[in-house]
């Protein structure tokens, strides 16, 4: 039975578009826009999060040895950006379809306007039937203002656009309980929902050109199934592997989706590094927040102490007695009037449960 996703993500990763020499595959990318295309003609609305910019600079510049490893990162990715681009365009054209460019950096996922800004745009386009490609600013975002890696952009879009699926295209047919290279190792199909250690079978190994790995790869997909998102990992170097996954017919590994947040609880459980300050809170108050199928808000009754200063709207940390982070919330006052109510039984909450997002797995 074929999956039923109408609004997909696919994640096209630097290792399914380069060649063992570092220059891009242009016969891979043409095989994957006509399955894209395929998508398309079923009315599906495809976003494609692709890597690939600095591949294609090296096809075309070679920067001088004296350069910088961030300054050469900009300059090849500035210059293979305009080429990939024109590369997916050309041939989405030969099916009659439009693509269109979309460049972010993290800070636009931590400004509330900018998110706004962006998801506005994306919706636009899907009306219009074009497809985005996205791909992060290379060179707004260096050194500390980076994603992790695309995945972590394509965890992003996929929460924003609240898309029904993330696919994610590497060069392993999924995840296996061991090193993919050892012929014992086994490939995981499934992964539910309460899953919270990957470390145990997934190494820190990177594939030759990957940035982020196997570990941040499985985290981000778990963040994203948490928000109601299938996620599946499967080899992009397979043939016709968008179409062939999405009627099951090959191997790769699903993280399965648990019950939808909303669209606001989605933009607070990405915003980890936007958070302002920090509350910690007692044994009961963190009992009763984490009771499920319950929605209860966060109390000043229940919180121990504030850290850093903070203003209405802001992002919070949620810490437990341990200080371990279980959470983040937006504020409903700030930092001094949260100071005041401190303890206090019969106040207003601190965090509303409309805009608190409780996980295990925030780093
Ligand atoms: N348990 C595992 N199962 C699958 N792949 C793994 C595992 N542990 C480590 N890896 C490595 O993760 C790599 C894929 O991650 P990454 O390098 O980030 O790829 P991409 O560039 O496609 O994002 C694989 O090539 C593989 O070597
Ligand atoms: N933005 C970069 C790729 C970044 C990246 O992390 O790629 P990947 O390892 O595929 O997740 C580029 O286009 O070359």
């Amino acid at each position: 039975m074929a999956l039923p996703y109408h609004r997909i993500i696919v994640k096209i990763g630097s290792n399914v578009l380069t060649q063992a020499n570092g220059l891009p595959d242009h016969a891979r990318i043409g095989h994957l826009v006509e399955q894209i295309a395929g998508l398309k003609k079923q009315g599906k609305e495809v976003i494609v999060v692709s890597s690939g910019a600095v591949a294609s600079g090296r096809s075309l510049v070679q920067v001088p040895e004296k350069a910088d490893a961030v300054t050469s990162r900009q300059v090849l990715a500035a210059v293979g950006q305009v080429k990939l681009l024109a590369t997916y365009a050309e041939l989405l054209g030969h099916h009659e379809l439009l693509c269109a460019q979309v460049l972010v950096t993290k800070e636009d996922f931590r400004d509330r306007q900018h998110y706004l800004n962006m998801q506005n745009c994306f919706r636009a386009l899907l009306q219009n039937s074009i497809i985005p490609i996205v791909n992060e600013n290379d060179v707004i975002s260096v050194t500390e203002l980076m994603f992790t890696d695309n995945d972590e952009l394509a965890a992003l879009v996929a929460t924003m656009l609240n898309a029904d699926a993330l696919l994610i295209l590497s060069n392993v047919d999924g995840i296996f309980n061991g090193n993919p290279q050892d012929p014992a190792a086994e490939l995981i199909p499934e992964i539910e929902p309460t899953t919270t250690s990957f470390s145990s079978f997934v190494t820190t190994q990177r594939s030759q050109f990957g940035r982020g790995g196997m570990i941040t790869k499985c985290h981000m997909a778990h963040k994203v199934a948490q928000l109601g998102i299938a996620v599946h990992i499967a080899n992009g170097k397979t043939e016709n592997i968008l179409p062939r996954l999405l009627n099951q017919e090959v191997v790769n590994t699903r993280f399965l989706p648990s019950k939808t947040a909303s669209s606001k609880k989605k933009w607070i459980a990405h915003s980890d590094l936007a958070a302002k300050g920090a509350v910690q809170i007692n044994a009961g108050a963190k009992a009763a927040l984490t009771e499920p199928h319950k929605a209860t808000s966060l109390l000043p009754v229940g919180i121990l102490g504030i850290m850093g200063t903070f203003q209405k709207g802001d992002i919070i940390r949620i810490l437990d007695e341990t200080s371990k982070p279980i959470g983040l919330g937006m504020a409903e006052y700030s930092s001094d009037k949260a100071l005041e109510r401190l303890g206090h039984q019969n106040q207003k909450p601190l965090v509303h449960y409309d805009y608190l997002f409780l996980s295990a797995e925030i780093s």
